[in-house]
C-alpha cells in the first residue's frame, strides 16, 4: 500500500566531491530521471561539473551557498555537510540523498533495486514504533500484523525517516575497516523495519531519504571534527544528525524505518590513513551517547525547530564543558535552526529551487 508519488514532490539531493558525475547520473538515470536533482558541489570544488543530459536538476556551488546563508555561516555546508544546504533550500515534500560514489544495487534476483521507490514507499506507509511486529514491515506485500498485536496500534505513525543499506562496503568505522579491509556486504536482507521508540540507531547519511517538513529542521550539519577533511572517516556529521533526528521524533510521535533499499557502495578513502582522527569521533561518541539516552524534551516543545533549540541547550550545558567541538555543534544547530526558519521553511524567500 503506497500513496502514488507526483513528480513533483521528490528531489534527490547529491554531495558532490568529484565533478564527473557521467557515470553515477547514467547509472541512476532510471531512479532519477522523472524527478528534480539537486547537485551540491563541495564548497571547494572549483571544476565544472561533467553531467550526462537528460535531468531536471539544479547544481550549486560555494557563491550560491554564500549568497543565500552569508559566508560568516556557510561553514555549515563545508565538505561532508555540503548536501546540507540542498535539503535547505528543497521545497519538496520528500527529499532522497545518496553518495556520489554509490550506485543501485541489484537484489538477490539480478533485479536493480529502485532505491528511490523503496524510499518513498517506507516514508509513505506508517511505522510502527511503540510496539514491535515481529513480522516487521506490516505493510509490506504479503506481510501483516501478528496475532497479539493491539489493533489500537495498528495505524501506526507517519515515517519521517527512511535509511537504506549497502552492499560491498558496508558503512563501517575506519577501525572496523582497518582490521576487515577484505570484508565485503553480500547479505540483502529483504526486510524493512520501524526503528522501536527511545532506541538510538547510528544513522548514515550515505542512503537516506526523509519527509522534509516533518524533520528537515532536525537534520542538523553540527557536529565538524577539527581537521576535517576531503577523504573518508573524518567526520561524524551523519551521525550526530541521525541522533538529533531520532530523539526529536520520538519526542513528536513520527517514526525512523531501516532496512531496504539497499545500494552498492565503493569508497576512495584510505581507513588506515584516517585511523587517528576518526578514533577521535568514535572516542567522543562514547560520551555521547548516554548524554542522548537521557535528553527529555519537554512537552511545550511541539515543533522541530523548538526540540532542536531544547536539544543544543543541553549540549551547550552539559557536553560544551567536556569538548569545545561539542560548544561548536550547539551553535551550529541554533544556526541551523534560524537559516530554516529563514530560507528553509516553504513560506520563506524564494531561494528554493
Ligand atoms: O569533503 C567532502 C567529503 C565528502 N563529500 C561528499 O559527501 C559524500 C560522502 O563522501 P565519501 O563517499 O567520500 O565519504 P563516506 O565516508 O563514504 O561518507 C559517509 O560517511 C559519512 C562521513 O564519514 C558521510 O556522512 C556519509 O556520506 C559524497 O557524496 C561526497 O561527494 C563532499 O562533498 N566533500
Ligand atoms: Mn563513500
Amino acid at each position: 500500500m503506497s500513496l502514488a508519488i507526483k513528480d513533483d514532490e521528490v528531489d534527490i539531493v547529491i554531495g558532490a566531491l568529484r565533478s564527473d558525475l557521467t557515470i553515477f547520473m547514467n547509472e541512476w538515470r532510471p531512479m532519477f530521471s522523472r524527478f528534480h536533482v539537486i547537485i551540491v558541489k563541495d564548497p571547494d570544488l572549483k571544476e565544472e561539473l561533467k553531467i550526462p543530459e537528460g535531468f531536471n536538476l539544479d547544481v550549486y556551488g560555494k557563491p550560491d551557498i554564500d549568497q543565500v546563508v552569508g559566508s560568516s555561516i556557510s561553514i555549515l555546508f563545508s565538505g561532508y555537510s555540503c548536501r546540507y544546504f540542498g535539503y535547505l533550500v528543497s521545497r519538496k515534500k520528500y527529499i532522497i540523498s545518496v553518495d556520489d560514489d554509490c550506485l543501485p544495487a541489484r537484489d538477490p534476483k539480478g533485479f536493480l533495486v529502485d532505491a528511490v521507490a523503496q524510499h518513498i514507499s517506507n516514508l509513505t506507509n506508517p511505522a510502527t514504533p511503540f510496539f514491535f511486529n515481529t513480522l516487521y514491515d506490516p505493510y509490506a506485500e504479503g506481510a501483516d500484523f501478528v496475532r497479539g498485536y493491539p489493533f489500537s496500534l495498528r495505524g501506526g505513525v507517519k515515517c519521517a525517516l527512511s535509511c537504506g543499506l549497502w552492499l560491498n562496503l558496508a558503512d563501517h568505522d575506519a577501525p572496523t575497516q582497518a582490521l576487515k579491509a577484505r570484508q565485503r556486504n553480500s547479505r540483502y536482507v529483504d526486510a524493512v523495519m520501524t526503528v522501536p521508540a527511545r532506541s538510538l540507531i547510528p544513522i548514515s547519511g550515505i542512503n537516506i531519504a526523509f519527509e522534509r517538513e516533518a524533520v528537515g529542521p532536525a537534520l542538523v550539519p553540527a557536529l565538524k571534527l577539527a581537521g576535517e577533511g576531503k577523504c573518508r572517516w573524518e567526520t561524524m556529521e551523519d551521525i550526530w544528525s541521525g541522533l538529533c533526528v531520532k530523539i526529536v521524533c520520538d519526542h513528536l510521535g513520527l517514526g525512523v524505518k531501516t532496512g531496504l533499499p539497499y545500494i552498492w557502495r565503493t569508497d576512495r578513502g584510505d581507513p588506515i590513513a584516517s585511523l587517528k582522527k576518526e578514533w577521535e569521533g568514535v572516542k567522543l561518541m562514547e560520551e555521547v551517547i548516554p548524554f542522548f539516552q537521557s535528553v527529555r524534551l519537554p512537552r511545550e516543545a511541539t515543533t522541530v525547530e523548538e526540540c532542536i533549540i531544547e536539544v543544543a541547550n543541553a549540549v551547550k550545558e552539559r557536553l560544551g564543558p567536556m569538548d569545545p567541538v561539542f560548544a561548536r555543534a550547539a551553535k551550529a544547530m541554533l544556526d541551523w535552526v534560524k537559516l530554516w526558519q529563514s530560507v528553509g521553511s516553504s513560506s520563506s524567500r524564494s531561494s528554493a529551487v
